[in-house]
C-alpha cells in the first residue's frame, strides 16, 4: 500500500496532538498548557486504500533554531522525507499563529491550514473569512473542532486529494516592505550561487538577515572555497 508522510506544525497548545489523535486513533498525551509534545511521535491511519504517517511535532512559535523543539520541528520539516505539512492555527488567536505559518509557507513545501479551535473563535464573536484567507494564502484551509471530532473527515479528504493530486506549493510571499524587500532580493542572489541543500535561498537569506546562528554559520560554511568570482557580486 502506498505511504504518505504528514507532518502536524503550529504553535504549542493549539490542538496539534488531539488532531494527531482524532486523525490516527494513536493516543497522544494532550493537556490544557503549552509544551507538551516534546519529542515527534508517529502515528498512522488508512484512508481509501491509502497509508497515512502522521507525525505530531513539538509546538513552536518560529522555526529558528532558539530552542530544542524549534529545531526539532525544523530540522525535521526540512531533512525528511515528508509529503505535506499542515500547519494548525488557532481560530481564536489567529494573529498569532501568523508568525509561523508565515515561515512555513517560505519554505516553499507543500502544505494545507487547519482552523482549528473555532468553537472558541465563534463563542468570542470572531468570524474568520476562510475564502479570502484562502485566496490570499493560496493553500486550502479546512475548518476543525478536534476534541469534537469535527472536521476530520473533511481534513482526512483534503490530505488524500493533496497527496495524490494536486501537491501544489503556495505562491505566496510576505511583503517586508520597499527596502527589506530589495535586501531579502539582493541576499537570495547571493546564496542562490552557493547551491545550498533542502533550504530555499529566500528563507536563507531572510534568516541570515534575522540573524539566525545556525543559518549564518551554514552560509559561512558554504561559502569556503569558493573564489569571489564564483560568486560575482
Ligand atoms: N475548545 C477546543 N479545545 C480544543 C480543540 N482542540 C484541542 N483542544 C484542547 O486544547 C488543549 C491543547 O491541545 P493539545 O492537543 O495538547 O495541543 P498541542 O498543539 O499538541 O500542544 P503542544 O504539544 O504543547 O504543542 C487541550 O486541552 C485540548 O483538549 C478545539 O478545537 N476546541
Ligand atoms: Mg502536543
Amino acid at each position: 500500500m502506498k505511504n504518505f508522510n504528514v507532518a502536524l506544525a503550529g504553535q504549542p497548545n493549539v490542538g496539534k496532538s488531539t488532531l494527531f489523535n482524532a486523525l490516527t486513533g494513536v493516543r497522544q498525551f494532550v493537556a490544557n498548557y503549552p509544551g507538551v509534545t516534546v519529542e515527534k511521535r508517529f502515528g498512522k491511519y488508512v484512508y481509501k486504500d491509502t497509508e497515512f504517517t502522521v507525525i505530531d511535532l513539538p509546538g513552536t512559535y518560529s522555526l529558528s533554531s532558539y530552542t530544542k523543539e524549534e529545531r526539532v520541528s525544523r530540522d525535521f520539516i526540512l531533512n525528511s522525507d515528508i509529503e505535506l505539512v499542515i500547519q494548525v492555527l488557532d481560530a481564536s488567536n489567529l494573529t498569532r499563529s501568523f508568525y509561523l505559518f508565515f515561515q512555513l509557507l517560505e519554505l516553499e513545501i507543500p502544505i494545507i491550514g487547519v482552523l482549528n479551535m473555532v468553537d472558541i473563535s465563534k463563542k468570542r464573536g470572531i468570524e474568520v473569512d476562510i475564502d479570502k484567507l484562502q485566496n490570499k494564502i493560496d493553500i486550502p484551509i479546512i475548518e476543525c473542532i478536534a476534541n469534537k471530532n469535527k472536521g476530520i473527515i473533511e481534513l482526512k479528504n483534503r490530505i488524500f486529494d493533496f497527496c495524490l493530486k494536486d501537491k501544489k506549493i503556495s505562491n505566496f510571499k510576505v511583503d517586508y516592505g520597499k527596502e527589506l524587500n530589495k535586501e531579502i532580493d539582493q541576499i537570495t542572489e547571493i546564496i542562490k550561487k552557493l547551491n545550498i541543500k533542502n533550504y530555499p535561498p529566500r528563507w536563507l537569506a531572510i534568516k541570515y538577515l534575522e540573524n539566525d546562528k545556525t543559518i549564518i554559520d551554514l552560509i559561512n560554511s558554504s561559502f569556503e572555497g569558493l573564489e569571489m568570482s564564483d560568486i560575482n557580486v
